[in-house]
């Protein structure tokens, strides 16, 4: 569930490597999946130290179609691989991103949380070892070198800002020569070939049968694989007080009315708070909420109303009605929260994907820093996301043992958000 699959996809300039990409995530139908480019690692910056040449001196040689582009020593490999590798392994990271008219990087960087799986593209992709081990499978797409020269002749006149004979210059002097002396050898480590850049059913076939044992359906996955395990010790429930019990047996039970459910609901909340504050270390930290909308949502008035001075996220997770499988639809995160303590809400948890989904988001902080608040629990979502993350504690009020088909937690409070907000 942490690692994601990275494949790597190389070739020559205008072979079609981002169609290609572009292709593939259409046709693997799968959800969270990213795409990467080399030519966010190209040197060329707005500021020192990544540059080698200065940039107006590397800015004036890129205008004149001087620059070599086409270079190993253009690309940094080593920001590269960093970036990579801890995409791979889920966590956050910034991606620097690069206009090809002006030939240096923008400003603005752009946020990429984890996913399932990660598309690499460029021409060097193949060329650093520590690159490719990063790689679960490795594409070459392989296009006749007149059709790339056409393809880029068009694409960099319209959309590159060049002209005719500044890309023939160009293609001639560095391209050219760097594809048979840098990118062709790699040919050698591509695990599928894709003749002439043209995408086949075949090759997205092969693909998804390579992944298919890797990742499967999470709900249905998750729904029995923890069945007779002990509950873990990172698992924090409230004392089950004849006040607890009393608001459980009105929360469950599906004749009572909206109010009665809001307002029971709310104490119980700021019960199970109080507990979960209490399990903080005994030192001054900062306190972050993030709740998993929308039932999450639903906790923030009871966390304020016991902490002072916390700041707050969302995140959105709906699961995909054909996929069954947790999708990251928005993310709203406060700056600089990576030494904060995180309150990660949820009103309930049923399998876990969705936690788990929202942790991995989160995974630039110390899982010991994490704490998943849910009013209710089923065990199998317990057993999978302390499987997942042995140092994230859980904080619940309960924990029931069954899931029905739809994953809903039995006896569990129904369709907390459709009872709360009254939309049933
Ligand atoms: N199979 C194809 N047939 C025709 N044109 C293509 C094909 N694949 C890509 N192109 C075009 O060639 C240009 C370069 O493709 P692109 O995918 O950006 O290549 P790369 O990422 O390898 O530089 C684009 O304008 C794209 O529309
Ligand atoms: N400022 C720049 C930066 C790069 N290039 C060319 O882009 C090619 C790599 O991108 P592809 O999408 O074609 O893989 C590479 O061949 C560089 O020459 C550029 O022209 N200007």
């Amino acid at each position: 569930m942490k690692e994601a699959f990275v494949i790597g996809l190389s070739g020559g300039s205008a072979s079609g490597k981002t169609t290609v990409a572009e292709k593939i995530i259409q046709a693997l139908d799968f959800p969270w999946v990213v795409l990467l480019s080399m030519d966010s690692f190209y040197k060329a910056n707005i500021a020192p130290p990544y540059d080698q040449i200065p940039f107006p001196q590397q800015h004036e040689l890129a205008e004149r179609n001087e620059y070599n582009f086409d270079h190993v020593d253009a690309f940094d490999f080593d920001l590269c691989c960093e970036t990579l590798r801890k995409l791979k392994q889920g966590r956050n990271v910034e991606i620097p991103m690069y206009d090809f008219t002006s030939h240096c990087r923008k400003k603005q960087a752009k946020p990429l949380y984890g996913a399932n799986v990660v598309i690499f593209e460029g021409i060097m992709s193949f060329v650093r070892p520590e690159l490719r081990a990063l790689m679960d499978m490795k594409v070459f797409v392989d296009t006749d070198s007149d059709e790339r020269l056409a393809r880029r002749l068009r694409r960099d006149i319209t959309q590159r800002g060049r002209n005719l004979k500044g890309v023939l210059h160009q293609y001639n002097k560095f391209v050219k020569p760097a594809f048979e002396q840098f990118i062709e050898p790699t040919l050698q480590y591509a695990d599928i070939v894709i003749p002439r850049g043209k995408f086949m059913c075949s090759c997205c076939m092969h693909l998804r049968s390579t992944m298919h044992g890797l990742v499967t359906n999470t709900q249905r996955d998750m729904s029995h694989i923890h069945n007779g395990q002990p509950l873990p010790s990172t698992l924090n429930v409230l004392e089950s007080t004849k006040q607890v019990q009393g608001i459980h047996t009105i929360l469950r039970n599906r004749e009572t009315p909206r109010d009665d459910f809001v307002f029971f609901s709310k104490r119980l909340m700021r019960l199970l708070f109080e507990f979960a504050l209490s399990l903080l270390p005994h030192k001054i930290h900062v306190l972050c909420g993030m709740s998993i909308l929308r039932a999450g949502e639903t906790m923030e008035p009871a966390l304020f109303s016991v902490t002072k001075d916390i700041r707050l996220g969302k995140i959105l997770i709906q699961t995909n009605a054909a996929t069954e499988e947790p999708e990251l639809h928005y993310i709203r995160v406060p700056r600089k929260i990576s030494e904060d303590h995180v309150i990660l809400m949820d009103a309930t948890v049923a399998t876990g994907a969705a936690a788990m989904m929202a942790i991995r988001v989160l995974l630039d902080h110390d899982e010991e820093n994490i704490l998943l608040v849910s009013l209710l629990m089923a065990d199998t979502g317990v057993h999978s996301v302390a499987y997942a993350f042995p140092k994230v504690q859980i904080v619940t009020t309960a924990v029931d043992h069954q899931l029905n088909d739809r994953y809903h937690i039995l006896p569990g409070f129904g369709n907390f958000g459709d009872r709360y907000f009254g939309t049933e």
